[in-house]
């Protein structure tokens, strides 16, 4: 779709992937503001071009402006992205609810279930934002290739099909291609649930197990998430696409992705403390608790959770994992994947 009137976009949050989808923005021809906590940041940002401590050593484009001030930011705003971790996006919301000006839809950009409850995201925004129109963005992106302007696809997902689309429009560029969909709720599990499997494969990966091991962990993960996805009522071609799959390809083989690579420091034993931000570390537990409370078999979900709460080794985790009973690969039970 082509792109839309210049508009202006607010970019809560002035980390790495905020950074990246604000210069898309900015690409797409809107007038486009981040606002960051960090003085630091908003300084460098509007003075330097830079974003030293998410994007080093990334030349951003003239044009972006930065603020501390949440109000400055949102003023006049046409769309909201919220990129900022998905356990502080429950705070972050309730600071900006009075502020948003009407009907400007606010997107949703972390990948997360809010640990203490188990809710998506978009419910968290209903449940804060009543009046707001949600809408998600999600896929296969690292924001240093987004930020770089290397060619990258994402689903953009509100439920009314016409906003979904509206937003795809405004939000491609040249580089940048969004495409839209009404599974709101297939797109934000597909992005959560990538990042605990994530893990698994980079710990798979740091212990030294081998890369048919690698291979096998993504692809029953893989069927975990679809599982836990139909459970929700997402639908599996969603979960086949960019915000499931394709961000399973992405992640779950490249350094480059902060929770693989929280995996592979997990898999060697290295201190964990001190890493980027890991969406996976702070969903695995709640993801476990919601497949064990439905009655969803996530055994690789589960051994993510037993082994980032200290309660079993990865040694231990995967020799239980091949000693499950053998069964057939696929059977009727959702989707034909057991
Ligand atoms: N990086 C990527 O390639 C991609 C990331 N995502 C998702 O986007 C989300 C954000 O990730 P990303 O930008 O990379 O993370 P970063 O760690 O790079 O940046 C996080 C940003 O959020 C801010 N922040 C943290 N807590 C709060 C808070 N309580 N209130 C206000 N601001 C806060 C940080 O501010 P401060 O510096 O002051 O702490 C920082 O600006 C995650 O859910 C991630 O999964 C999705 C696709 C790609
Ligand atoms: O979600 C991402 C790419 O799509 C970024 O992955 P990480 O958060 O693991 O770096």
């Amino acid at each position: 779709m082509s792109q839309q009137r210049r508009a202006r976009i607010a970019v809560l949050g002035g980390g790495a992937w905020g950074t990246a989808l604000a210069l898309t923005a900015l690409r797409a021809g809107h007038a486009t503001t981040i606002w960051a906590r960090d003085p630091a940041t908003v300084e460098a940002l509007n003075l330097r071009q830079e974003n030293p401590r998410y994007l080093p050593g990334i030349r951003l484009d003239k044009g972006l402006v930065s603020t501390e001030n949440l109000a400055e930011a949102l003023a006049g705003a046409d769309c909201i992205l919220a990129v900022i971790p998905a356990q502080t996006m429950r705070d972050v919301l309730q600071e900006i609810s009075g502020l948003l000006p009407v009907g400007a839809p606010l997107v949703l950009c972390a990948k997360g279930i809010e640990r203490s409850t188990g809710r998506l995201l978009s419910e968290i925004a209903r449940e804060i934002l009543p009046e707001t129109p949600i809408a998600a963005l999600s896929g296969p992106s690292f924001a240093t290739d987004v930020a770089r302007g290397l060619p990258t696809a994402v689903t953009v997902a509100a439920q009314d099909p016409a906003l979904a689309a509206r937003l795809a429009g405004l939000l491609s560029s040249p580089s940048f291609r969004c495409y839209s969909s009404t599974d709101l709720t297939g797109v934000e599990i597909g992005g959560a649930l990538k990042n605990v499997l994530a893990i698994a494969a980079g710990a798979v990966a740091g212990a030294g197990l081998g890369a048919s091991a690698q291979a096998a962990m993504v692809t029953r993960g893989f069927v975990e998430l679809r599982r836990v996805g139909a459970k929700f009522g997402a639908d599996p071609e969603t979960l086949m696409g960019l915000s499931g799959l394709g961000d399973l390809i992405l992640t779950c083989g490249s350094d480059q992705s902060r929770n693989f690579a929280y995996g592979v420091a997990l898999g060697r034993g290295d201190d964990l403390s001190g890493l980027k931000l890991a969406e996976g570390a702070a969903t695995a537990g709640i993801a476990a608790r919601i497949a064990r409370e439905n009655e969803i078999e996530a055994p690789i979900i589960e051994a993510v959770d037993a082994i980032l709460a200290g309660r079993s080794t990865i040694r231990e985790a995967v020799a239980a994992l091949m000693a499950r009973p053998l069964k057939s690969e696929t059977d009727e039970d959702m989707g034909r994947a057991t």
